[in-house]
């Protein structure tokens, strides 16, 4: 628990996972059952940033991939609260409607890997979620360059595809587009895992900077001091794993 950053100020939770299970069917092996985790159960309030942590394979990733509805949940609620009116939907409840609008409103993800759109120029991957929320076009780009130069990539960039851009450069610009708006929930799968030092200072700025104003976070951080850096209250996944107990 890092006592000196901004996440002191933390209140209601925007996100309750409980009870959370999850198990994986392989239906190319005969509908083999894998299962995953159980009884997954932890909040994140306003301004904290809750730490997945736990060695590789315990099921990281796929919680996170739960929570933005990229995978089905077994039994369990992920239940999502609306900072201004305080109504709470269950995103475990599968209705894709619901999930399509929470992600629109509510829910950032920033993926491990950028899933670059042939064609589309880095400038304009990152202005894209601005766009799509009616802002005019100039003031996107104006926006998505100020958090490219940022995040120190070079300007010779912007009005390339990222298709062939170095893994740390694309991984700013995943990491650019997913902090241009401001979600009430941020979901962070390792943003710093190809940066170097001086991008991954850059990165800590913007987590401190959405606990700041009140961003409820939830992140795999495998780097130790980037996750000293910005965690509350890490949670060690192992305890919800099945095949630990197996
Ligand atoms: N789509 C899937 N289909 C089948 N199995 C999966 C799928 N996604 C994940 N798994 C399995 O679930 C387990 C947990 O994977 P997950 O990626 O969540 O772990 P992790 O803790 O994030 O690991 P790491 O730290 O290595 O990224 C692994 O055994 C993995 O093979």
């Amino acid at each position: 628990m890092v006592t000196s950053n901004p996440c002191a100020m933390a209140g209601a939770p925007l996100l309750s996972v409980e009870d959370v299970s999850k198990s994986f069917t392989i239906h190319l092996r005969g509908g083999v059952r894998l299962p995953v985790v159980a009884n997954v159960t932890f909040d994140v309030a306003s301004g904290e940033c809750v730490v997945l942590g736990g060695p590789s394979g315990v099921g990281k990733s796929s919680i996170l991939r739960m929570i933005f509805g990229n995978y089905s949940v077994d039994t369990g609620r992920i239940l999502v609260r609306d900072p201004a009116t305080g109504d709470v939907a269950d995103l475990a409840s599968g209705d894709p409607r619901l999930v399509l609008r929470l992600r629109r409103d509510r829910i950032g993800y920033v993926s491990q890997f950028l899933r670059a759109i042939p064609r589309v120029t880095a400038l304009d991957v990152v202005a894209e979620p601005l766009l799509a929320r009616g802002v005019e076009r100039k003031l996107a780009s104006d926006r998505a360059a100020a958090m490219l130069e940022r995040l120190n990539l070079p300007s010779a960039l912007f009005n390339l595809p990222p298709a062939t851009f170095s893994g740390g450069e694309k991984q700013r610009v995943n990491i650019a587009r997913g902090f241009m708006i401001d979600y009430p929930i941020l979901l962070l799968d390792e943003p710093t895992a190809s940066l170097d030092e001086t991008n991954r200072n850059v990165v800590v700025g913007m987590i401190r900077e959405k606990l700041t104003a009140g961003t409820a976070i939830l992140g795999i951080f495998h780097d130790i001091p980037v996750r000293e850096a910005v965690a509350t209250k890490i949670i060690d996944v192992s305890a919800f794993s099945t095949r630990r107990a197996a």
